[in-house]
């Protein structure tokens, strides 16, 4: 009798025993605007493909789950200084495929926009990535409008009339219809009849809707994972539903620790609803760690970070630089609600002044406290390029020691709140390896991570079981026309 079950290992259908899940966000010049600028900092894109094989060894050393790809279909020259990773990066495809090769264990998670690509191109280099890692891709499917994306496509089709989310759920369905117009079997390869494949495994989709028409079948087999793992990230409830309906990870981005909690369990819930086990989709949030060896290491690397921010001092340098509008004190000034005409950014807060601080400006003074130590009327006190660069970088930040991180990830995972985290680095390498060095093994130490690979898939990784193929008699009751002699 023919065997339908996967050829993965046992260990790819096991749970995931508690453990929390860990992501790491790839972007070669960091997650910190001025990340790049640190010292020995990685800071040349055209030496990317050594810096992502050495973050993905490092990664894979660690044990991390899956190194996480993101992509966007424009670039900005203004966005400089605010996010300069977006400027110039390989394609996450041709990235994870580089990567394949380089790395043996680790999941490799790539981005295709659902607006701006054809589920048939991207079933078949999702399924050949898949081939080629062995069963460790995941596809990040983004469902974005973006004007700047839209104008590097010529005038918008009839796709776009449709509602996004709705065209988004009918790629996957076309996705998924072509992943299974292979059966697991289907090349036979019997050298004595000659017939290399049997073709009553191999299926039409005939897919007709109303944004794709695709007749299959895929020109590549079946992934080895089955169905290659779904990804989304998008904070409206629409995304929200579309994870919870279609994805394997979700990525999310919440503010504070109640806001996660009650998003887990609401995104959960609508997991049950779509008939799925909440255990289905993996839901991590992004957490960009400054570490140190110890916590006072930690705040002195967030402080020079802070320095190397370029902001609008009134200096021609400044001038010269064409900083974004809101890097002055008059930006501030409108923030924290005070005339701060003759202040200068280094200057330290006094107590008389922050206790006139609107309530936004107290809660700045809170962030600039968590994230680097300092304090109102302290010894290193906070300062006005302190606040400035707590307002304009909003990113989930946590400065402090091993220890201090890993408590933090332990109560957010204790407390329902995520299932494990995307992990970004400030830059390249130090930031990401202290953190692999360092806080993984206290990670470990506390039972938070397994302290090896126990699955080779993504789906191992992940516990999720590997969704069969249909089996041949059912294929051919589908699609008769496809029944050959
Ligand atoms: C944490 C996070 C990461 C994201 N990464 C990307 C990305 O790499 N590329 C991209 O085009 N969009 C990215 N997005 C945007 C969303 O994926 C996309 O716009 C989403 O499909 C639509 O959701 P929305 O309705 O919340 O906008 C990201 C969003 C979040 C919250």
């Amino acid at each position: 009798m023919t065997n339908h079950t996967s050829p993965a290992s046992d260990a790819d259908w096991s749970e995931r025993d508690g453990h929390l899940v860990l992501g790491a966000m790839v972007r070669t010049l960091g997650s910190f605007p001025s990340g790049w600028r640190y010292p020995g900092a990685h800071n040349d894109p055209s030496t990317d493909p050594r810096a992502l094989k050495r973050l993905a060894l490092a990664a894979e050393k660690a044990g991390f789950d899956y190194l996480f790809l993101g992509d966007w279909l424009a670039t900005d020259p203004e966005l400089e200084f605010s996010d300069p990773h977006l400027l110039s990066r390989i394609d996450s495809l041709s990235t994870a495929a580089y990567l394949a090769a380089i790395t043996r264990r680790i999941g490799l998670v790539g981005t295709v926009e659902t607006a701006h690509s054809e589920p048939y191109a991207t079933a078949r280099a999702a399924a050949s990535v898949d081939r080629l890692s062995g069963g460790r891709f995941g596809l990040n499917l983004t469902v974005g409008a973006d004007a700047k994306v839209e104008a590097n496509f010529g005038p918008p089709g009839a796709r776009a009339q449709l509602d996004r989310f709705e065209v988004a759920d009918e790629y996957v369905t076309v996705l998924r219809g072509l992943w299974d117009t292979w059966g697991e079997d289907a090349f036979t390869r019997n050298v004595a009849t000659a017939a290399i494949i049997d073709r009553s495994r191999v299926t039409p989709l005939d897919h007709v809707g109303p944004a794709f028409e695709v007749a299959g079948p895929l020109n590549v087999q079946r992934p080895v994972q089955g169905h290659v793992p779904l990804v989304h990230a998008g904070t409206s409830r629409r995304a929200q539903q579309f994870a919870a309906e279609q994805a394997d990870i979700y990525v999310v981005a919440p503010t504070s620790l109640g806001d996660a909690a009650e998003f887990y369990h609401d995104t959960k819930a609508r997991v049950e609803a779509a008939g799925r086990p909440a255990s289905a989709l993996t839901i991590v949030a992004l957490v960009l760690p400054i570490v140190g060896e110890t916590r006072a290491d930690a705040w002195a690397v967030y402080d020079r970070l802070v320095e190397l921010f370029p902001v609008d001092d009134g200096t021609p340098e400044a001038a010269k630089l064409d900083l974004p509008g809101n890097r002055n004190i008059r930006h501030l000034r409108q923030v924290i609600g005070l005339p701060l005409v003759e202040r200068r950014f280094d200057e330290a807060v006094t107590p008389g002044t922050a206790s006139r601080f609107t309530a936004a400006g107290a809660r700045l003074v809170d962030v600039v406290t968590r994230r680097s130590g300092r304090t109102i009327g302290g010894k290193r006190p906070v300062t006005y390029r302190h606040l400035l660069v707590a307002h304009l970088i909003r990113s989930p930040i946590v400065v402090g020691s091993p220890t201090d991180i890993a408590d933090h990830l332990e109560t957010w995972f204790r407390a329902s709140a995520v299932d494990g985290f995307n992990v970004l680095n400030a830059f390249l390498h130090e930031q990401f390896e202290t953190f692999a060095r360092l806080v993984v093994p206290e990670l470990h130490s506390r039972g938070l991570v397994r302290d090896d690979y126990g699955a080779t898939t993504l789906r191992g990784h992940l516990g999720s079981p590997r969704p069969p193929a249909p089996l041949p008699a059912l294929a051919a009751a589908i699609a008769p026309t496809t029944r050959t002699d």
